[in-house]
């Protein structure tokens, strides 16, 4: 589903370049779930940026779901992030005159497949069906982060990208959004690379590892 090989990435600053990423080989199945660890300021976030088709690597390769993204033009790149993947950040960057209806329905209008049977089971699912003329603001912060998630499911993408996406919360409501999230996600065949500070939440999925000095190695963490 995801193979990145030999993945380089620098910012530049005033004093020069900023090596961020040296180098990163990644491989991820097709409905594999992988918790990409490291410490503040690893380049976790630079990572996912880049399979997420929102920057380009300096040197590398990323494949997924079957096509080179360091080969496609602007438009192709921009039909990856429209069709090709779910994005679940900290922020739940919800759309604010949207109602929770339509902002499930977002992503999977723009992606062309729109499904009004599994968003209704979806919403259902997500605790959501009773706000669905809600709009985010008057939603807690557990609900938006539910329509977050939604929002990013209901299109079925072949590959879940998520920032932090239970940082936000108490640690119940994580856990409980979480395990929505793995569930849903089993079901619909996306593989999911989530970034989490959380050896904790790293061991609900199936593979850990660590961003250290610009590359990817093995995470000692602890299955249950
Ligand atoms: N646009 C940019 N220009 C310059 N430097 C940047 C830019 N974006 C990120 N950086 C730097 O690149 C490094 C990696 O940042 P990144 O956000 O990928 O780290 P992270 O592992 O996600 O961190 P955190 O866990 O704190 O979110 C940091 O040193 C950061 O300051």
């Amino acid at each position: 589903m995801l193979t990145i090989t030999d993945l380089h990435k620098s910012y530049p600053t005033p004093q020069g370049p900023l090596p961020v990423l040296r180098g990163v080989d990644l491989s991820l199945a097709r409905g594999a779930s992988l918790a990409l660890m490291g410490e503040s300021g690893s380049g976790k976030s630079t990572l996912l940026h880049l399979v997420a088709g929102l920057d380009r690597p300096d040197q590398g390769h990323i494949q997924a779901a079957g096509q080179a993204l360091s080969s496609l033009n602007e438009g192709a790149l921009a039909a990856w992030r429209r069709e090709g993947i779910g994005l679940i950040f900290q922020q739940f960057n919800l759309i604010a005159s949207l109602t929770v209806a339509d902002n499930l329905a977002f992503q999977a209008r723009l992606a062309g497949r729109h499904d009004p049977r599994w968003q209704t089971e979806l919403a259902e699912r997500l605790g959501l069906a009773a706000l669905l003329e809600r709009y985010p603001e008057q939603l807690s912060g557990g609900q938006q982060q539910r329509v977050a998630l939604g929002r990013a499911l209901a299109s079925r993408p072949p590959l879940l990208l998520a920032d932090e996406p239970t940082g936000n919360l108490d640690e119940a409501s994580g856990d409980q959004a979480l395990a929505l999230l793995l569930e849903l996600v089993a079901e619909t065949g996306s593989s999911l690379l989530m970034v989490t500070h959380s050896a904790r939440i790293a061991s609900h999925l199936d593979r850990t590892l660590q961003l250290e000095r610009g590359r990817l190695g093995g995470a000692a963490v602890a299955r249950p």
